[in-house]
């Protein structure tokens, strides 16, 4: 599955740009929650997330890069988000947040940094719904995909063949086809389908290819 990043969209035309994405195929949205701290950029909260909830029945696939998720946490739930992922390098016991995420009937997924080896989360591994794969250090949109995390994809993989593994950051057809390969179900898209020729449905299907190319 390919899950847009709306890091790039027009925000000020949001409900646009959400139509535009179901009508090109999408399925989900990858919403990047950025608290200038925990990654040297802001984006958007919870109080945003709530008023585009109305707006979309797609998923909110929801990455906060925060210090302190936790915090927060219950703001997030309240604003609809449908899966929520936290970073093991902010918060390093993860189960009692993990498991108020899915109390709250959400799904829980941690992700984990380019330098943070797969060891970091594998004590968690039973109370996750999916783990994130981030292939860029996190904060921006449109950095080059870090190749050496396809390593810890097929480690994840081979350790849990059932697990949903998102590999997040410089995707594009190619990078798509790799980390399928690896073992990857959902590839987090950002600059790849926000380019500036305004065809979400090509480069959607640019994508898929390199993800069914990964597969055979
Ligand atoms: O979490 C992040 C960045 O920190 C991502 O979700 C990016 O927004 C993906 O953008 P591209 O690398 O695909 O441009
Ligand atoms: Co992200």
């Amino acid at each position: 599955m390919v899950t847009p990043s709306l890091l790039n969209c027009d925000f000020a035309r949001i409900a646009d740009e959400l139509e535009a994405l179901k009508q090109a195929g999408t399925i989900a949205v990858h919403l990047d929650v950025m608290d200038g701290h925990f990654v040297p950029n802001l984006s958007y909260g919870a109080p945003v997330i709530k008023d585009w909830r109305p707006r979309t029945d797609f998923p909110f696939d929801t990455h906060l890069m925060m210090s302190d998720p936790g915090r927060y946490l219950d703001d997030f739930i309240r604003a609809g988000c449908d899966v929520i992922i936290f970073h093991i390098e902010a918060v390093p016991e993860p189960v009692p947040l993990l498991r108020r995420i899915r109390a709250a009937g959400c799904h829980a997924a941690l992700a984990l940094n380019p330098p943070t080896p797969v060891s970091a989360i594998e004590p968690f591994l039973d109370e996750l719904d999916a783990v994130l794969v981030m292939s860029v250090m996190p904060g921006f949109g449109g950095q080059a995909f870090e190749p050496s995390v396809l390593e810890k994809v097929r480690t994840l993989r081979a350790a849990r063949p059932e697990l949903p593994i998102s590999i997040d950051g410089g995707i594009n057809p190619t990078t798509a086809a790799e980390a399928v390969a690896a073992g990857a179900t959902q590839l987090v898209a950002g600059s790849a389908v926000f380019r500036n020729d305004g065809n979400y449905a090509a480069a959607l299907a640019e994508l898929v290819q390199g993800a069914r190319r990964g597969i055979e």
